[in-house]
């Protein structure tokens, strides 16, 4: 059994695609990536995970619960940091914490102090008088002041500065290590790639490919940069061969399929140099996304 498991999970809004035929599976312990641009349908899956919104049809499962009829009950051992957060301006930090942790069957004070000391935040403060960056750092206290057994993530690096990215990375690197299976949606791939084992790509509201960020890199694409003035670029129009660069003394492509065809071809021009690397996920994306 999955900690999350989506099957052709569908949510339309009207006439309009939220998100089509979703099927994927998170066990238990993987810090799960979940990518696409802005409108691909991240936040609707999330939605829909976390019972504020109904599928049109399909099914969410949360802990082998219903996310539809079941919310409650799934939430007292989720942490949830939604896209946006939104607060009653006029409470004071601790108040809001506190507030959030009554929700919960358990003692949160000692997890929620200390979550706060590593974020910096001042807990005196009013919601209103906090910088956006600052919100954003309540939201991740209040979603994991319950030391929850899922993590689910949306977008929740936008408005951090390095520094507190960096914490709060080790916070939830800390939290998967103590067991915590942790769901992270994401536009920016270097985040994605630093943090996961698996990742999802989501399109127009359909999963295009599900993979371990380790298969992705490795299976798909070498990255070839040639240097050397009389390469015979021709002799490279082959198959396999993408994503062509021209350098003023340096050629650069995307390379897919037998290894020794394309390192024989190499073997023939006069180089200054080669270099033959695993393409970044960001490039890998824009595969998918062009
Ligand atoms: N309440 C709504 N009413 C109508 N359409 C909606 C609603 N919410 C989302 N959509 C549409 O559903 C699609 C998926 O949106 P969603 O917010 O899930 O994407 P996202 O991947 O989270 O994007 P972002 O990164 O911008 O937050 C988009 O086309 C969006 O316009």
């Amino acid at each position: 059994m999955g900690i999350i498991e989506l099957n052709q999970l569908s949510k339309f809004y009207g006439k309009a695609k939220g998100i089509e035929n979703v099927t994927l599976e998170v066990n238990e312990g993987e810090i799960f990536g979940f990518i696409g641009p802005n409108g691909a349908g991240k936040s609707t899956t999330i939605r829909t995970m976390m019972g504020l919104i109904f599928p049109t049809s399909g099914s969410a499962k949360i802990f082998d619960m219903d996310c539809s009829k079941e919310g409650p009950k799934i939430r007292q051992e989720v942490g949830y940091l939604p896209s946006e957060v939104f607060y009653y301006d006029k409470m004071k930090v601790l108040d809001l914490l506190k507030y959030t942790a009554g929700f919960y069957q358990k003692d949160c004070d000692a997890r929620m102090y200390e979550l706060a000391e590593i974020m910096e935040l001042d807990l005196k403060k009013r919601i209103e008088d906090l910088s956006y960056g600052n919100k954003k750092k309540v939201g991740i206290v209040q979603g994991l002041l319950h030391s929850p057994k899922l993590i689910v993530l949306d977008e929740p690096t936008s408005g951090l500065d390095p520094l507190m990215q960096k914490k709060f990375f080790d916070i939830i690197l800390e939290e998967n290590k103590k067991g915590a299976t942790v769901f992270f949606s994401s536009h920016i791939l270097s985040e994605v790639q630093a943090l996961c084992n698996r990742v999802a790509i989501i399109k127009d509201g359909v999963i295009i490919k599900v993979d371990d960020i380790k298969s992705m890199r490795e299976d798909n694409y070498k990255k070839i940069t040639l240097r050397g003035l009389q390469i015979d670029q021709e002799k490279y129009k082959l198959e396999g061969v993408t994503h062509i660069i021209n350098g003023e003394d340096s050629f650069k492509f995307f390379y897919k399929g037998d290894i020794n065809q394309i390192t024989k071809q190499i073997g023939n021009d006069n180089l200054l140099d080669v270099l033959i690397e695993e393409p970044t996920l960001e490039e890998i994306f824009m595969h998918y996304y062009k």
